[in-house]
């Protein structure tokens, strides 16, 4: 079983100096917590642009996997302003996130923008953790169709084009996104379970489905049959949690192995 895959998007909440304190604490984390030490999980920080490589600094030797929360369509060339995959990857980054909500809703990523994201990022051998989800709350056979319609578009030109790699599938529901508390568990599941069927098989671009939106301590032992991990936001801003997660990581494992 691959590890839980824990990780945080600090989007732009961090100044620098904070990034820099975050990412020590949490590498501290990761050097002696036994669910990373024991290879239940990993970790991963996605800090602003600015903040990667000193990310990349503190983080690496312990084991914190970086990303970035965006990248360019195109690897090189006249493309003012944009920050291309192919320098992602050559700094050290092993994920970038593609897709995510705010992305889409506040920046115009439309699909085919965020299926050419993903196909810039396979491209180049990054992981796209693929942000998807429905926009409105109702019933989880209604997210599925949606969401494995999100997940198709974007990955059709990598499929075209033969490209190959592991694929992290975000569900975030777009409601459970900056909310009091995440969707239920009971929707989490039944989601992540149908997507889960649907992405991990794939030969050329396997899929492990974690979830993102309000999630944070306490979660993770009522969706871990369904999920391969989370993605953290405003919940894990305290380093403290990311260590509680992990705690509860490794009580799951001991209750019921994966
Ligand atoms: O968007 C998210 C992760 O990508 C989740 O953010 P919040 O947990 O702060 O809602």
């Amino acid at each position: 079983m691959a590890p839980v895959l824990v990780g945080s998007s600090l989007k732009t909440y961090f100044s620098h100096a904070r990034t820099r304190t975050w990412v020590e604490a949490v590498a501290g984390t990761a050097r002696t917590h036994p669910a990373i030490t024991g290879g239940l999980a990993e970790l991963f920080v996605m800090p602003q642009f600015p903040s990667i490589p000193a990310a990349l600094e503190l983080g690496l030797p312990s084991g914190l996997r970086v990303g970035a929360q965006d990248l360019g369509t195109e690897d090189e060339g006249a493309f003012t302003g944009e920050v291309s995959g192919r320098v992602l990857a050559e700094l050290g980054c092993t994920l970038v996130e593609v897709g995510h909500a705010e992305r889409r809703a506040m920046f115009g990523e439309t699909e085919e923008v965020v299926a050419a994201k993903t196909t810039a990022a396979l491209r180049n051998g990054l992981t796209p953790v693929l942000c998807v989800g429905e926009p409105q709350r109702g019933r989880p056979a209604e997210a599925v169709a949606e969401v494995l319609g999100q997940i198709d578009s974007a990955l059709a030109p990598a499929r075209e084009q033969g490209l190959e790699g592991p694929v992290v599938v975000a569900y975030e529901p777009v409601w459970a996104i900056g909310a009091p508390e995440p969707a239920g568990a009971d929707h989490i599941r039944s989601v992540a379970a149908a997507l889960r069927r649907s992405v991990a098989p794939d030969p050329m671009l396997p899929g492990r489905v974690i979830y993102g939106g309000s999630a944070g301590p306490g979660l993770w032992p009522t969706i871990a049959d369904s999920v391969d991990g989370m993605f953290l936001g405003r919940f894990a801003h305290d380093p403290a949690a990311v260590a509680r997660i992990l705690d509860e990581v490794l009580d799951v494992a001991d209750r019921e192995p994966r």
